[in-house]
């Protein structure tokens, strides 16, 4: 039995911060442990290029996992939609706490919602997951990459370079600032990250101590669904720059806990896509996300992606965008 404080890694950014606080508190109350923070600078942090040409995955975990196995941390707390989806050596992902709601949220200038926006109006996102699923809204939206804490990108629409962003709802509900969303989005029409809202708290494999001590801060409903999903985009050859969007739910039903997972693949410039749904039991929660994807997969899903081109598509499996609005 040891009296010493864990050593907690987080990213410096005001979100990671506020999510790692949180954890935090989960083990001061559940583990009943002393919690220290420990700032870890991320590749993600320091450059200011778009994050899909900076090796894609992994670019805000792989400091702090490297912390992990150096021994300077304990634990590390991410955010699940960052995480690679391919297993790390010698790291568990020790527990999946409650997930916040995991919609997109927009803020607009002038309180405006997406389809109150007029065409042409510039909206912000560096996720091609929310600019090809924004394209097929077909509202006319000009749709701009942008970049940066959610203070900075809040502050864009604020300055006017941009008509409107979009950002997770659980940034801004962590963060304090859910009062400056303009419009929750429905899942119909703009379905979130795998495991968007959810954290990952992670330790070093062979701390067999520790993780057995941090399952007091798993969520099972809230794993069996990010595993779902992540197995969704997995299954796809996804990383977090592919535009592919899915959610997972568990819900109760007649004989038990039933576990839902609808999820759409886009091409880039959101004209084609494949959006399609899948149900099971959520101990089965990898092989239902893995199934519903290989559907996809037989519908076309890769090759509209551009990350597959080994067979043809069937025309008839893809649904066309509305076309463009004309009208400025
Ligand atoms: N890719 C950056 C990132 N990673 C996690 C969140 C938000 C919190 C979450 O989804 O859990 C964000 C910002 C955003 O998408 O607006």
């Amino acid at each position: 039995m040891t009296t010493t404080a864990l050593r907690l890694g987080t990213r410096a950014s005001a979100l990671a911060t506020t999510q790692s606080g949180h954890v935090a508190d989960l083990v001061r109350n559940r583990l009943g442990r002393e919690v220290e923070l420990v700032e870890i600078t991320t590749e993600g942090d320091t450059s200011s290029a778009p994050l899909a040409q900076m090796g894609g995955t992994g670019v805000f975990v792989s400091s702090l996992r490297q912390a992990l196995l150096d021994g300077r941390i304990d634990l590390a707390v991410h955010s699940l939609k960052d995480l690679p989806t391919a297993p790390c050596d010698g790291i568990a992902l020790a527990a999946v706490p409650q997930r916040e709601d995991p919609r997109d949220v927009v803020v607009a200038r002038d309180g405006l919602t997406l389809g109150e926006l007029p065409a042409g109006s510039r909206v912000g996102t560096g996720s091609p997951r929310r600019a090809a699923q924004l394209h097929a809204l077909g509202l006319g939206l000009e749709v701009d990459g942008i970049r940066g804490n959610v203070d900075t990108r809040i502050g864009k629409v604020r300055s006017g370079d941009y008509d409107a962003v979009v950002l997770a709802r659980a940034g801004l509900a962590r963060l304090g600032r859910l009062d400056e969303a303009t419009e929750v989005l429905d899942p119909l029409q703009l379905l979130p990250a795998p495991g968007q809202g959810a954290l990952a708290v992670e330790c070093r494999a062979d701390d067999t101590t520790l993780v057995t001590a941090l399952a007091a801060l798993e969520d099972p409903g809230s794993r069996a669904a990010v595993e779902a999903e992540r197995s969704v985009l997995a299954t796809l050859e996804g990383g977090c720059s592919a535009p592919v969007g899915a959610l997972a739910e568990v819900v109760e039903g007649d004989d038990g806990d039933e576990l839902w997972v609808r999820a759409v693949a886009l091409s880039h410039d959101g004209g084609l896509s494949v959006r399609m749904s899948a149900s099971g039991s959520p101990a089965d929660a990898a092989g239902v996300g893995t199934r519903l994807a290989d559907e996809m997969l037989a519908e076309g899903a890769a090759d509209l992606m551009g990350t597959a081109l080994s067979s043809p598509v069937p025309s008839e499996a893809l649904t066309e965008a509305p076309a463009k609005r004309q009208d400025a």
